[in-house]
């Protein structure tokens, strides 16, 4: 018998061409997502070593952080420096024979939504993205790494990485969520148990009832905000709920190639006795709607409590950071969230942008309005999202509450378009980040769940969800 193995052991296992002596390792990689920031470079230095795409069927190229999600955006990009890069993406992957998504194409989203919804991500594989959210794939019961620009191209290449091997760390979360509490307010609740350090050199997995509870949605939330945690990826081992969602994807396996990979894929889950190096547990039954009061996705608290004293913290470079923080977010320590008025509100990106979030929003917003203090945009996570909540007649109700309702990017998630905040403007966000300058210079960020930034939308401050009737 051999010992008994995590689910990043076989995966890593499965993929391992050659190690060394000093731990660095090769790795196989079977998907590689590409968007037009951290490709140009790699691409470039292809062109210049005369070398080919090795195996463009397992690329996949979109645009996604530039593209103005304004309705008139097929009339072309206004903004220079955006235009030049997505122009490039589109060039490079045409010249290397690489499948490219522009932003007319209804296919067309942020990166890590688009993977899942072609079922170009699939469980048991290796997948990397220049781009540390990648993580997000993980929830597929992938080993999904962000990269840098260097590796983009070495993937591009070879398709192999060179990677040394992580720890295995397991979150486990246990018992069910209560009514309004959901996989955003677990992860946020974890990273602040563990800190933004607290999952450095660990690949963790996620296991409990209350994660085998989720949906794909949900788990991709999780994964997604991993990276926020430190660590290098996320894993959720692949279940009926997994395989129910790829059943059928335009890139899935089909017929026979269906049975023996989901045979592969069933194999996929920790053996009984595995070791991990470190284990965390949370209560699911206890969690509350989380919001975030700093500059940092670690400074959380529940929407029920007050904005924390840093004065009360020991150590004295955290002590200075979090004042800072609080300086930067304009908010005085004993304050209660719920009495935190908010200017804007975003609701999309690769945490929150999918299908389900944006009916979790509807329900909230229904027959209700934006207040007259607040304006709120919502951004579908893809162009397919956004067909299928048309279908629904969400855009209907979100328009008639005072929503914009916009076209498919990462938009106010990161600012590198059009979208952003004004200086001192403050934002409850459904994204993953609330570092400083993150939605505009001087912005300031919150982070929610979707229906808490929808209940936030209607009452221009923070509710307590649990309570919306
Ligand atoms: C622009 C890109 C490289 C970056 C990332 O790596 O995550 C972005 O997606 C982000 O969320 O900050
Ligand atoms: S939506 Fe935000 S977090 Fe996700 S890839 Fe885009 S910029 Fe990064």
């Amino acid at each position: 018998m051999s010992a008994p193995r995590t689910l990043y052991d076989k995966i890593w296992d499965d993929h391992l061409v050659n190690s060394q002596d000093d731990g660095t390792c090769l790795l196989y990689i079977d998907r590689h997502l590409v968007h037009e920031v951290t490709s140009p470079q790699a691409f470039e230095g292809l062109r210049m070593a005369g070398r080919q795409v090795r195996a463009p069927e397992k690329t996949l190229a979109v645009v996604d952080h530039n593209v103005p999600t304004s309705p008139d955006r097929h009339l072309g990009i206004k903004n220079e420096e955006s235009r030049i890069q997505v122009e490039a993406l589109a060039r490079n992957a045409a010249d290397f024979g690489v499948e490219y998504y522009s932003e007319n194409d209804k296919r067309q989203g942020i990166v890590h939504i688009v993977g899942p919804e072609q079922g170009f991500t699939l469980p048991g594989m290796t997948i990397v993205c220049g781009d540390s959210h990648t993580s997000t794939h993980g929830a597929f019961g992938a080993l999904a790494h962000g990269i840098g620009t260097s590796e983009v191209e070495h993937v591009l290449a070879t398709q192999t990485l060179i990677q040394k091997k992580a720890k295995n760390m397991l979150v486990r979360v246990d018992g069910q969520l209560p009514p309004g509490v959901t996989a955003k307010d677990i992860i946020l609740a974890i990273i602040g148990e563990i800190g933004t350090a607290g999952g450095t050199g660990h690949v963790i997995e996620f296991a409990g009832e209350a994660i085998r509870s989720l949906s794909m949605e949900g788990r991709m939330t999780i994964c997604n905000m991993t990276i926020e945690g430190g660590a290098r990826a996320g894993l959720i081992a692949p279940d009926e709920t997994t395989f129910a969602y790829i059943k059928d994807r335009p890139r899935a396996p089909k017929g026979k190639a269906w049975d023996m990979a989901l045979e592969y894929w069933k194999t996929l889950n920790t053996d009984e006795g595995a070791h991990y190096d470190r284990v965390v547990v949370l209560d699911a039954a206890n969690l509350p709607p989380i919001v975030s009061w700093g500059s940092s996705p670690e400074d959380v608290v529940s929407v029920q409590g007050i904005v924390p004293n840093p004065d009360e913290i020991q150590d004295e470079t955290k002590r200075a950071s979090k004042c800072r923080a609080l300086d930067y977010m304009g908010l005085k320590p004993g304050t209660k969230i719920t009495d935190i008025a908010i200017d804007r509100v975003f609701i999309g990106s690769c945490t929150n942008g999918r299908i389900e979030d944006l009916r979790a929003v509807a329900k909230v917003v229904e027959g209700r309005k934006v207040a007259s203090t607040v304006s709120a945009m919502i951004v579908p996570g893809s162009g397919l999202v956004k067909e299928q909540a048309e279908a629904e007649g969400l855009d209907k109700i979100f328009k008639e509450a005072g929503f914009d309702w916009r076209e498919p990017g990462c938009s106010m998630c990161l600012a590198m378009n059009d979208d952003r905040l004004k200086p001192g403007e403050r934002c409850a966000s459904t994204s993953n980040r609330n570092f400083e300058g993150r939605q505009g210079f001087k912005g300031r960020t919150h982070l929610v769940s979707p229906a808490m930034a929808a209940a936030a939308a209607v009452s221009g401050h923070f509710v307590d969800i649990r309570d919306w009737k």
